[in-house]
């Protein structure tokens, strides 16, 4: 059966989540989370206790051993990777830590990719994809004369807030992001969460941040912390 988004369900529903990566190391185990359409959470955890590990199971990138994980009512791991993939691409943007931008693409053909591979993503655009890189582009502070570059001639602030646009271009209902500013200082850094928050709300796109940094937490209207293992 396809995967669909019901409007009255969670942006994302997760319980009991535990996943090992091999039979040496050690039980990974996720908190429960409840998130409601357009509220924004941060998950804090120090270096290692599986924060792009559970970004990836909520991804669909990897398989829980136990524990479900519902999106929009649907739950991800019981459909077919095909099925999978498309829901991700119709209604999930994710923001990773190393940008994943493709790098022989202009940074406005990186925004647009998403409405290339969803028709959904494509038709919530207000004109077209190419105008709405354009608004979020500039809107994230990317200078009109660097559209057209290649992604790997802007500096790693501006991929960065390129990775954003390309996550939030056709309003999907939920935002995946891996602690993307860490390459920032402290001023960008407050100033990109600020941009980034604001257009997800104008989208009423639900947003999940994993940090090691606690400082990031008063943007955000929850916050939880990673335990990390258990034996
Ligand atoms: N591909 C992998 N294969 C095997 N073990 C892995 C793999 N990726 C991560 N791990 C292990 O899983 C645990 C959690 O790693 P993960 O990268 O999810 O943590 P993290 O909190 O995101 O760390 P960081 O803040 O340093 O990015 C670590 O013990 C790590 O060694």
């Amino acid at each position: 059966m396809p995967l669909s988004s019901q409007a009255s369900a969670l942006a994302l529903d997760v319980r009991n989540l535990r996943f090992r990566w091999t039979p040496e190391q050690p039980l990974l185990c996720f908190p429960d989370i409840q998130l409601a359409a357009g509220e924004h959470l941060f998950i804090h955890g120090p270096s290692g206790t599986g924060k792009s590990t559970f970004l990836s199971l909520l991804a669909g990138m990897l398989s829980p051993d136990s524990g479900t994980i519902q999106m929009l009512g649907n739950d991800i791991h019981q459909a077919r990777a095909g099925a999978r993939d498309r829901f991700r691409a119709d209604h999930v943007g994710v923001i990773f830590q190393q940008f994943n931008l493709v790098p022989y693409l202009t940074a406005e053909a990186n925004v647009t990719l998403p409405c290339r591979l969803s028709a959904r993503r494509r038709a919530a655009t207000v004109t077209s994809p190419t105008d709405e890189a354009h608004r979020l582009l500039a809107a994230l502070t990317i200078p009109a004369d660097h559209w057209h570059r290649k992604v790997t001639r802007l500096s790693i602030g501006q991929q960065q807030r390129v990775a954003a646009a390309r996550a939030l271009i056709g309003s999907p209902e939920l935002i995946l992001a891996d602690e993307p500013t860490s390459a920032l200082d402290s001023d960008n850094r407050d100033r990109f969460l600020d941009l980034l928050l604001t257009l997800a709300e104008e989208r009423n796109s639900s947003v999940l941040f994993v940090s090691h940094d606690r400082t990031l937490a008063p943007h955000f209207h929850h916050q939880i912390a990673l335990q990390g293992t258990s034996s």
